[in-house]
Formats: structure tokens, C-alpha cells, sequence
């Protein structure tokens, strides 16, 4: 089983616009709502290519109980801790001219008493699962360290742990050794703190990641493919160029894609091809975080994986 950690978890609204510009009024031709923040894509779409998962994070009022009938209906199993505030809304503004416009809410307060289950249910999830991902900002009150403690107790049971997020907790849990990274281009700018212009410099950043002691890392770059070290050797993908229809998501359906691959036992070109058919495959759909089966079938066999000697 995959266990799949959202700690920010939100309602994604998707609102489809003819036109957008700041400062005026805009009426929006149609609303979409999904379970989102990353950690729940990840775990609709590994559950979506046929894995069992359970997600855990914290959920509360109106908002955590949409969200909690929308997991039901997915057949994810809900490990999430009940808070008191109310789960935070993302919003992505778009339209067939107008790029993907994204506001993100910070998410509400954790008091120590949910901190508390929540580790509870974290050491239940450790021993139920091989493979646990963690995805996307922390809600108030988390501190930006906080991703380590989880790492430092998945490596002490041998559970491999999957980390995306950006900024501060990014940097932070290098430290602490998570067995795979993800970070797209502007996430490794901020964590390496300099420009990656060349393929040359993110050869030196994966090069860097691996000797701190990541053993699979991908640096994603949107419809011009990712490259990847595991285990210190590189690896380039590409794929055939297609019509992408909402790209939001792509990273988290790529996540799902390497947990998936791992837990089934995957090696690492296999692992690569599947997770980028998974990200492909979402960037098709308008939906948030989905993908189908057979679309994924057919793009992993279109996915290149090179070995870069
Ligand atoms: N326009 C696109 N066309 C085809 N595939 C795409 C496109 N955008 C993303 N993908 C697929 O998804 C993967 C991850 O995408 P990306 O690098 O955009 O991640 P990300 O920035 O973390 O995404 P997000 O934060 O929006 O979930 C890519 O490696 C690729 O396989
Ligand atoms: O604020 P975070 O947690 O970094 O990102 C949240 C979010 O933008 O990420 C997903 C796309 O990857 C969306 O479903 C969601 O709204």
C-alpha cells in the first residue's frame, strides 16, 4: 500500500474564463471543484492506475467535508485528522487564452492536540506502507523543518519517502536524506540558490543532490521532459510533444507515477517512463489530478529514457 501525506490539503477551484485581467470584472463560464492540494492528486491518480492508498493530513470544516466525501467516492482509504479550522481553497484561473493563473490560500492553524494524532496515525501509516509520498506546503503553525522528523522515522523502518514541496521546507529536508526529490526548475533555483541555465548545471545539481544522499532525484521541466539520478547514474526523458489541456497537477500525476512503480518494484528506466506517461497523461485532461489507464499504457511506451554516461 502507498500512504500519501497532504498536511495542506485544499479545495481546488478551477474557474474557466474567456478573458482575465487584473483590476476588472470577470464572469466565469464554468466551476470545477476538486480534492486537491498535491498529496490528494497523488493519491487519486496512483489509486486511478490501480494501487490502494491511504492519505493522511488534516481536514476541518465545510471544505474538509467535501473533501472527505470526494476521498469516499475515490476508494482512498481516509486516514486524516479532524482540526477545528477550516481546510484552505486554491484557485486556478484559465481559459482557452488565458494562461493558468494560480492563488493559493495558506491554510488553516495546527494546534499541538492534531500534531498529536497526526503522529499517531504517521507511525501506523509507516508500518502499513512501503512507500509514502509527501506533497506540497505546510498549513500555519507547522514548522518548516518539519518534513525531517517524518523523513529521519520513514529511513529508520526502510520506508522509502518521496518529498515535493518548495521553498524553506524544500531546503530544510535535503538535511535529512528523503529517498527521492522532485523539485520542477524554479523549485531547484530557489533550493540551490543560483540560476540553472544548461543541461550542464542541472547535471551539477543532480550530480550535488546525489552526494548529499538523495538516491532518486528528477528535476521536472514541464513538456520538455525531466532528467533524473538514481542510485548516481543519469537519466534523460523526453516524450512526443502533445496538446496539453491543464498542466496543473502534472508534477503530483509524476509522483504518483514513481511511487506506483516503486511499491510494483519497477527498475529505474521503467519507473521514469511510467511516472512521466502519468504526468503527461494529466496534462490532457481539464481535470486536476486525473488520468486514465489506458492513456498512461499509451504514453509509456512513447516516453524516451536515455542513460547519460
Ligand atoms: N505541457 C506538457 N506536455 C506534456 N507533458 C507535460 C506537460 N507539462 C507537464 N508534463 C508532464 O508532467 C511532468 C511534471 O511536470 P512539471 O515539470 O510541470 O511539474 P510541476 O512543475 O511540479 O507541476 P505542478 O506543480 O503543476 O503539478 C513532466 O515531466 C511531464 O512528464
Ligand atoms: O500550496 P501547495 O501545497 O504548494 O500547492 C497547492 C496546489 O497548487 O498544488 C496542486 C498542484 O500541484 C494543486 O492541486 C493545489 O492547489
Amino acid at each position: 500500500m502507498i500512504g500519501t501525506i497532504t498536511l495542506n490539503p485544499s479545495v481546488d477551484i478551477r474557474y474557466t474564463v474567456e478573458e482575465f485581467s487584473i483590476g476588472s470584472v470577470t464572469r466565469v463560464k464554468q466551476v470545477e471543484r476538486t480534492a486537491g492540494g498535491k498529496g490528494l492528486n497523488v493519491s487519486r491518480v496512483a489509486t486511478l492506475v490501480g494501487e490502494q492508498v491511504q492519505a493522511a493530513g488534516f481536514l476541518g470544516g465545510a471544505s474538509g467535508d467535501f473533501i472527505r466525501s470526494e476521498i469516499k467516492k475515490s476508494d482512498i482509504f481516509d486516514a486524516f485528522v479532524q482540526i477545528q479550522g477550516e481546510t484552505r481553497s486554491c484557485h486556478n484561473i484559465m481559459g482557452e487564452s488565458v494562461s493558468s493563473t494560480e492563488l493559493l490560500e495558506p491554510g488553516p492553524y495546527i494546534d499541538s492536540q492534531a500534531l498529536e494524532v497526526f503522529h499517531q496515525t504517521y507511525e501506523r501509516m509507516l508500518s502499513e506502507c512501503k512507500v509514502i509520498t509527501a506533497s506540497g506546503s505546510l498549513p500555519q503553525g507547522i514548522p518548516q523543518t518539519y518534513y525531517n522528523q517524518l523523513i529521519t522515522k520513514a529511513n529508520e523502518k526502510g520506508v522509502r519517502f518521496l518529498l515535493d514541496t518548495s521553498g524553506e521546507s524544500l531546503k530544510a529536508a535535503v538535511a535529512a536524506k528523503p529517498f527521492f526529490l522532485k523539485p520542477n526548475h524554479e523549485e531547484l533555483e530557489i533550493l540551490i540558490g543560483k540560476k540553472v541555465s544548461s543541461e550542464q548545471d542541472i547535471h551539477e545539481a543532480l550530480q550535488m543532490l546525489s552526494d548529499k544522499g538523495i538516491s532518486f532525484c528528477v528535476i521536472s521541466m514541464g513538456k520538455k521532459g525531466s532528467m533524473a539520478i538514481v542510485d548516481g547514474e543519469k537519466y534523460r526523458v523526453t516524450f512526443p510533444a502533445v496538446q496539453a489541456v491543464n498542466t496543473v497537477g502534472s508534477g503530483d500525476s509524476f509522483v504518483a507515477g514513481i511511487a506506483v512503480a516503486l511499491s510494483r518494484g519497477y527498475n529505474a528506466e521503467e519507473t521514469l517512463a511510467f511516472a512521466s506517461a502519468c504526468g503527461t497523461a494529466n496534462a490532457l485532461e481539464s481535470q486536476t489530478g486525473f488520468v486514465q489507464q489506458e492513456t498512461v499504457d499509451f504514453l509509456k511506451q512513447q516516453v524516451k529514457v536515455e542513460k547519460i554516461i
